[in-house]
């Protein structure tokens, strides 16, 4: 086969090879062409987009007619039609190809890396600087470059020239024109024009005086400079070298041992990739150099409108804190521990926010359970300026404040929680101050204790806000924070980058742009986060379930899917065969009446919406500390509001349609195992899905995200034993008829508060872990009741069973040895230390 068609294979073949059609990239014609990601960017032109993003996005439609063209002039074959428009034979390879791991889509900006290549390690830290990541396989990955990858690029350091440098150089085909135009185009001006706070004064700053004048010539922007100040100042740039991040290698006396902790390089990675990255070098040796920087001052409250019209002007602006130069605030005494020792993925993460000696604000993106808090306490400890933490629960609170003691020197009188049950500050000049979102964006009236904390929080200047699980935070909440609040530098914390609105570009906006996004499968192969088995259930529906499913209407029709007998059995034979194994295991139900069907027959504890928190806290010590409860059934709230016990199996009966997010946050919840290290150990991860049913197509959107990340998920059509389980439910007509007429009678009544909001639950976990008072919303009238007179027997005990399990805990809590005792008298003590107050 000649070189050139091997070209077009391989680029055809893309990393989604063999992916289920519903999660491949749109064909031409679709209006997302240019680095088409749903979740970072649309390449639809918008309003507020420069002319230049502009341009380059035409530049690269022209380029996809001109590819057609030569492609057709270049003649086609008898496999061309395979292929369609992404024939590319026509770029010719470079004729070492071979030694080359990138492959390059001129049409679309897609980067397929050959993972197995001698230097993929090389270029996959590379492209996920320049790229946003799509899909990382096994064997190949793709890469989208975005006008926000690109800002983000740009905002590390590197520049156009630098990007398309060692693009050309990892690349088998010369770089196409279409791309350098595309990234010249987009980084044009980004990082042109960056925002400084200095000396607790705002600045517009640039190194190109005539962009300065230019700005302020602007009808916006211009009245907007302080009056009384000069009109442009300059001074010199912050030389790079000597900034040391704690922890790392170069801390001076921590002793690293981060030897066989960092990727070793791959067989046949040789003095090559040196070459390969002396671009790279040598430019940042030229940032070394002290370039004279201008600059004009703002007002404080022409922060937010500067950015804008900024951005409307293609010269999106970056945000900076020069903390080594900053003497108006106090510095914090904060180290960490000789003993902590970073791992590579972090030091790299905050090696991009720390790049140029200055902090910048941004997303760092780590899967669960891989140390995003020991992250944020790294960042602190290097800024050692007072910081300001937002979670998304008092429980997590209490947990950052204990992982700051564990891994830093501060002193505990230095940090401080900001939750309703205690508004204490610090005691020195400075100091961290942990609090949840809520706490700070709730609007309308405070006691007094609250708004005098909140007056001090917000009068005065913080080095750093840290705000985690910053994609859960509702959109208006995190807006709220960051313009309340005075920050010089923001850093977003997450697992996923995911919401299935819109509102992600909101993040990129108030926040910063992704710093960094590491790759589970690396994580899961060093041990970092556990290894999961990934299995999709198929469970056929029986026939008196399709049929009703079939009549329903659609509203009905996903009680049906949940409810079907089979899937009820498979979940009954998992849940044996894994406590057998010794796992705990979670269920996850989005549906509440589900969830508390399938827990009470199989006399399981569960926690939803409406479990007291007191309940909650006794339910997951059991959990975690009782060896005869092995398995919780969990609602929605268990996706992300509650801190759960470590468990090593997962369950998936209902979720969310096709949200990717939570089937990732889902998973999160097992990465963290710790017997992820022990020889062969898995965790396992099933979807249970209703066969013939819409659930199968929700399902596999679903799994998008996680086959992105290189999880495979297996599929299971039958349960090998599952007929010979004792006591399996549901195996006679009459019980399946039984359940039928169940689900019909629930579903005549009302559906409505089967699904839990997530906003509801932000809102209610927060507020009820704080101590906040809640209105209490009436529950879903249940008929049970009614049930076996309708269906003709007599027998209660599944109702009975039913309201059995979550009570049988407390009454055997009296039961329990000296341990759960004192278990019992420190919850206690907890709740006490959690009454609501007037908040
Ligand atoms: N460099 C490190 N050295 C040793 N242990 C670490 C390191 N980084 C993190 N850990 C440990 O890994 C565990 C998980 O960390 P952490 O809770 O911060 O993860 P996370 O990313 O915030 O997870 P989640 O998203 O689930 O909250 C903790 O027990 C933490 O102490």
């Amino acid at each position: 086969m000649p070189a050139k068609r091997k070209a077009t294979s391989n680029v055809k073949g893309g990393a989604k090879a063999g992916r289920d059609s519903s999660v491949s990239t749109p064909g031409p014609g679709t209006p997302r062409e240019i680095g088409s990601s749903d979740e970072y960017v649309s390449s639809d032109v918008t309003e507020s987009e420069s002319e230049t993003v502009k341009n380059a996005k035409a530049n690269l439609t022209v380029s996809k007619y001109q590819a057609r063209k030569q492609s057709a002039a270049h003649g086609r074959d008898s496999a061309s039609h395979f292929f369609g428009n992404n024939d590319f034979s026509y770029l010719s390879l470079k004729p070492d190809h071979d030694n080359r791991p990138l492959w390059i889509d001129p049409q679309k900006g897609r980067i397929i890396l050959e993972s197995f290549s001698p230097l993929a390690s090389q270029a996959q830290d590379f492209l996920t600087t320049i790229a946003e990541p799509q899909s990382r396989p096994q064997f190949l990955h793709e890469y989208s470059l975005t006008p926000h990858s690109l800002y983000a690029a740009v905002s590390v350091g590197l520049d156009p020239k630098d990007i398309i440098d060692i693009l050309d150089r990892l690349c088998k085909v010369p770089v196409p024109d279409s791309i350098r135009s595309f990234i010249e185009g987009c980084t044009h001006s980004y990082g042109k024009v960056k925002l400084v706070l200095k000396n607790t004064k705002h600045y517009v700053e640039s190194s190109d005086p005539e962009m300065l004048q230019r700005l302020l010539k602007d009808e916006v922007i211009g009245p907007l400079r302080v009056q009384g100040t000069e009109d442009i100042t300059t001074s010199l740039a912050p030389k790079m070298g000597g900034l040391v991040i704690p922890g790392t290698r170069n801390a001076a006396g921590v002793q690293q041992a981060t030897a066989g902790e960092e990727p070793k390089p791959k067989e046949g990675e040789n003095a090559n990739q040196e070459d390969i990255f002396a671009t790279l070098n040598e430019d940042d040796d030229d940032d070394d150099e002290a370039d004279a920087v201008h600059a004009f001052q703002i007002a404080d409250d022409a922060v937010e409108t500067i950015q804008k019209r900024c951005l409307e002007l293609g010269l999106p602006v970056l945000e900076e804190y020069d903390f080594r130069n900053d003497d108006a605030n106090a510095n914090l005494e904060i180290d960490l521990k000789p003993a902590a020792q970073i791992r590579h993925y972090q030091e790299k993460s905050l090696s991009k926010m720390f790049g140029n000696g200055r902090a910048k604000s941004g997303l760092i993106v780590l899967p669960c359970g891989a140390g995003k808090t020991l992250v944020g306490i790294t960042a602190a400890c290097t800024i050692k300026k007072g910081v300001i933490i937002l979670c998304t629960s008092s429980m997590s609170v209490v947990q950052w404040r204990q992982e700051f003691l564990k891994w830093s020197n501060i002193n505990p009188n230095d940090i401080a929680v900001f939750t309703s049950d205690n508004k204490e500050r610090f005691t020195g000049n400075t100091g961290i101050i942990v609090t949840t979102y809520n706490m700070v964006a709730q609007k309308g009236k405070r006691s007094y204790d609250s708004q005098k904390m909140m007056d001090f929080l917000t009068s005065r200047e913080w080095g750093l806000m840290i705000l985690d699980e910053v994609h859960v935070a509702p959109a208006h909440m995190f807006r709220r924070v960051t313009s309340i609040i005075k920050t010089h530098s923001k850093l977003g914390l997450t697992a996923t980058l995911l919401r299935e609105d819109d509102k992600i570009s909101d993040l990129n906006f108030l926040i910063g742009p992704k710093l960094y996004e590491a790759n589970w499968m690396e994580l899961a192969e060093q041990g970092h986060i556990a290894r999961v088995q990934c299995a999709e259930v198929w469970c056929p529906m029986t026939t008196e379930f399709y049929t009703a499913y079939l009549e329903e209407s659609s509203r009905n029709k996903s009680l049906l899917w949940i409810m079907n007998p089979r899937k009820f059995q498979a979940c009954q034979f998992l849940i044996d065969y894994h406590e057998k194994r010794g796992d705990k295991i979670i269920v996850f139900s989005d549906n509440v009446y589900a969830l508390q069907m399938y827990a009470q027959k199989l006399g399981k504890v569960f926690i939803y919406g409406e479990t007291s928190n007191a309940e909650r806290l006794r339910i997951l010590e059991n959990f975690q500390h009782n060896e005869n409860i092995n398995t919780l059934f969990l609602s929605k709230i268990g996706d992300t509001s509650l801190d759960l016990p470590e468990a090593t199996c997962l369950i998936q009966i209902s979720s969310h349609f096709g949200s990717r997010r939570q089937e990732a946050q889902r998973l999160g919840r097992i990465l963290r195992a710790k017997r992820r290290n022990d020889e062969g150990f898995n965790a396992f991860f099933y979807s249970l899905v209703s066969k013939d049913t819409m659930e199968m197509v929700y399902s596999s959107k679903r799994q998008a995200f996680l086959v992105d990340q290189g999880y495979a998920f297996k599929v299971i059509t039958h349960l090998q034993g599952i007929e010979s389980l004792p006591d399996l439910a549901f195996t006679s007509p009459g019980e399946r008829r039984e359940l039928l007429q169940h689900i019909m009678i629930h579903m005549e009544t009302d559906t409505s508060n089967d699904f839990e909001q997530t906003d509801d639950l932000f809102h209610r976990v927060d507020r009820e872990g704080s101590g906040m008072k809640i209105k209490k919303k009436k529950p879903a009238k249940r008929t049970a009741g009614t049930l076996s007179e309708l269906a003709g027997g007599q027998d209660m005990a599944y109702v009975e069973q039913n309201k059995s399990r979550n009570k049988d805990l407390k009454k055997n809590k009296k039961e329990s040895n000296p341990f759960f005792k004192k278990l019992h008298r420190e919850t206690q003590k907890r709740k006490a230390a959690w009454n609501p107050d007037d908040d």
